[in-house]
């Protein structure tokens, strides 16, 4: 049996981020803390994204102060997949409380850069490149207007080196025909390794079309944001990329199984997270035996680390909930 904690916590995005689904400047979520009868402690996070169809944190907050206390293994392995960002933050601290030695931190160069949208680029393009930590950079796409994107991905493209991976990622949020002309592009150009939703999730049929008609990869992210959307998807005919952000996937053990069944080709990515969270999600990532796709972690830090002692404060300040 294990007796457990959380803490709800609020950290700022040190650059917040555009997307079609709008500007992201706070990263909410839970910390949990579990504690064995042999006083190991293993640490996990919930950490939602409602709009890929996670929990809202209001409904985990409300989930964690009903869960039984001390829980048992059973009930962390019963955790409701309604509730994926919790099944993957108990599973991950109970994987934290075994682990013997922490897994190392992979090179920079194994991160994919995930660079400001639109024209806040170019100011900092130079320094990005310059540091020259990774060869795979991803870019939001679907923000601006079609023209005025199309004039910027050509001054990007202009400013990258010829061996750079590029990543375009439109949240759903282009039209067939806007998705058309990008792939196009894409096919033409040759640094594009993938878009990633170009349509809506409820175009997935159109999207599997697209993934016909051009060579350019087609990445699956809010379309395949669970296990059962994954298997779905693959059972339907995708055999294109599946962007995995384990943190909302749900069961670890799950997607493992998932892995192991069918041939999936996988990119994992950050739900812009905290090192708690990240931890465990790039612990899975290194476990899944290929190895070719930089993985979404962005080599940048997503919060301001002046604050190292922002667990610890955590604790000790707020409430105990
Ligand atoms: O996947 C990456 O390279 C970085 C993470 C990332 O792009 C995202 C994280 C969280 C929400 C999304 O807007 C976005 C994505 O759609 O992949
Ligand atoms: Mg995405």
């Amino acid at each position: 049996m294990y007796f457990w904690q959380f803490r709800v916590y609020q950290r700022p995005l040190l650059r917040p981020l555009q997307t079609h689904h709008g500007l992201w400047q706070i990263r909410e979520g839970i910390i949990i803390r579990l504690e064995a009868e042999d006083g190991r402690i293993g640490w996990g996070e919930i950490a939602p994204l409602p709009e890929f169809g996670s929990e809202t944190l209001s409904a985990a907050i409300l989930f964690c102060q009903n869960l039984e206390n001390p829980l048992s293994i059973t009930s962390i392995f019963s955790i409701p997949e309604q509730f994926p960002a919790c099944q993957f933050a108990f599973e991950s601290a109970l994987e934290d409380l075994n682990i013997e030695n922490q897994s190392r931190e992979l090179e920079p160069k194994n991160y994919s850069y995930l660079l400001p949208t639109g024209a806040a680029v170019f100011p900092c393009l130079d320094d990005i490149l310059a540091a020259n930590q990774t060869n795979t950079y991803k870019w939001k796409i679907a923000v601006n207007s079609l023209p005025q994107e199309l004039k910027l991905f050509e001054k990007l493209i202009d400013r990258l080196p010829r061996k750079i991976k590029l990543r375009l990622d439109a949240n759903g949020g282009l039209s067939i025909a806007e998705s058309k002309i990008w792939l196009k592009i894409a096919d033409e150009c040759k640094i594009i390794e993938f878009i990633e939703q170009p349509l809506p999730p409820s175009q997935w049929l159109e999207m599997l079309q697209l993934s016909q008609d051009f060579t350019t990869g087609i990445a699956l992210d809010e379309s395949v944001a669970n296990l059962r959307q994954i298997e779905e998807c693959y059972q339907r005919g995708w055999r294109g990329i599946f962007v995995i952000k384990p943190a909302i996937t749900g069961s670890i053990q799950g997607l493992r199984n998932l892995w192991k069944k069918y041939p999936l080709d996988l990119v994992f990515s950050s739900v812009l997270e905290t090192n708690i969270g990240r931890k465990s999600a790039l612990r899975l990532a290194q476990e899944y035996p290929r190895k070719e796709r930089a993985l979404g972690f962005g080599v940048q830090q997503w919060f301001n680390n002046s604050d190292p002692d922002w667990l610890e404060k955590l604790w000790t300040t707020s409430a105990n909930n």
